[in-house]
């Protein structure tokens, strides 16, 4: 039998991470980087310096003609410019995580506009691209519109290391993923500004109930959230030092501003563009997110770390 063909687009660490993951699958692999001279198979890796890229992926600036599946792992913000230069190779799976801020379009919409036709599907949970490439174990979930051909996608990518669910609530999966960025830079300013475990704790639960209203409010249900693109990510996102949102979020509780951060960073931290984005998305639904709106108006300087926290400690107290 023919091996499964993978293409990954974008070579950043997570997409590094899945062309090294859909290797250890079995699959001949496709890489495409912006700059394809600053990857050499055989040699450890610039951005995920624990990894050597394995001979046998392919990495180049070419796109690929024609796939299996086509992995897209690029910033949420250029999804689409990149989609523009990708040719109708295969089945699309959208790998970014966020909401896009001109149009608050989630990615598996951005590429609907582009290739109507083609089959589509999300693929999210709790993977620290540098554990994945590693092949430390964790599992993640791959939603389409229908569960047998996410189920035959899934199947191309799983290993013992990497465990693949699927399923059919691609909004839900898709919200997950997007919103748990930017619970994660609440909860990373709770613990910078010193507030408190029991508070990042709270701050978790209260945000898994905004993703799970979101959810439903789109389309999607809210028990999806329940799951690994929902509890699963918030929980890693949320509390593993190693989240550039959780750390976005730390800085900015210490004091520092999100100007000086961000200039001091290569890396994307998908929940800065994505959280005005959802907070317009759920006014449009009218869906209450008192989380992410308070880390939108922290986000654009309208308010302190101070008035962040007693805006959220003065909300009256409802049932859960
Ligand atoms: N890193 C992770 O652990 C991880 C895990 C799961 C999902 N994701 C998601 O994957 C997506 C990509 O994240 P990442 O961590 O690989 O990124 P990264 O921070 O490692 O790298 C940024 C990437 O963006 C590319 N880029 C920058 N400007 C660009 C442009 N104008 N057009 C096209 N590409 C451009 C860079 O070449 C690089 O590949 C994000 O949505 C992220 O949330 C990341
Ligand atoms: O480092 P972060 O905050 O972008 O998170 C990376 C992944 O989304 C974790 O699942």
């Amino acid at each position: 039998m023919n091996a499964t063909r993978i293409a990954v687009i974008g070579a950043g660490a997570w997409g590094i991470a899945l062309a090294v993951q859909a290797a250890r699958a079995g699959a001949r692999v496709h890489l495409w980087a912006r700059h394809p001279e600053s990857l050499t198979p055989g040699r450890a890796l610039p951005r995920l310096p624990q990894v050597v890229l394995p001979e046998s992926i392919t990495v180049t600036g070419e796109m690929p003609r024609e796939a299996d599946a086509v992995l897209l792992a690029v910033p949420m913000q250029h999804l689409r410019a990149v989609l523009a230069h990708v040719p109708a190779a295969g089945p699309m799976i959208a790998c970014c995580k966020g909401v896009e801020r001109d149009t608050l379009a989630l990615p598996l919409e951005v590429i609907a506009e582009r290739f109507p036709g083609l089959p589509r599907a999300v693929l999210s949970g709790p993977n620290f691209a540098h554990e994945v490439a590693q092949g430390l174990p964790t599992a993640a979930v791959l939603a389409g519109g229908e569960l047998a051909p996410a189920r035959d996608l899934a199947d191309h990518l799983t290993t013992p290391e990497f465990r693949l669910y699927a399923s059919d609530d691609a909004i839900g999966v898709q919200v997950g993923g997007a919103a748990k960025n930017v619970i994660a830079i609440a909860a990373g300013a709770t613990i910078g500004a010193g507030l408190g475990e029991n508070a990042r704790a709270s701050l978790i639960t209260r945000g898994l109930a905004e993703l799970g209203r979101l959810s439903q409010g789109l389309g999607g249900r809210a028990a999806t959230l329940s799951g690994l693109a929902g509890v699963g990510d918030l929980i890693l996102t949320c509390t593993g030092a190693s989240s550039r949102n959780f750390s976005l979020g730390l800085a900015l509780g210490q004091g520092e501003s999100l100007e000086t951060i961000l200039r001091h960073r290569t890396t994307v931290a998908e929940g800065v563009s994505t959280a005005p984005a959802i907070l317009a998305l759920a006014r449009r639904h009218d869906i209450a997110v008192p989380v992410i709106e308070t880390v939108s108006l922290l986000l654009a300087g309208d308010i302190g770390m101070a008035e962040a926290r007693d805006r959220l400690l003065s909300r009256p107290v409802g049932t859960e």
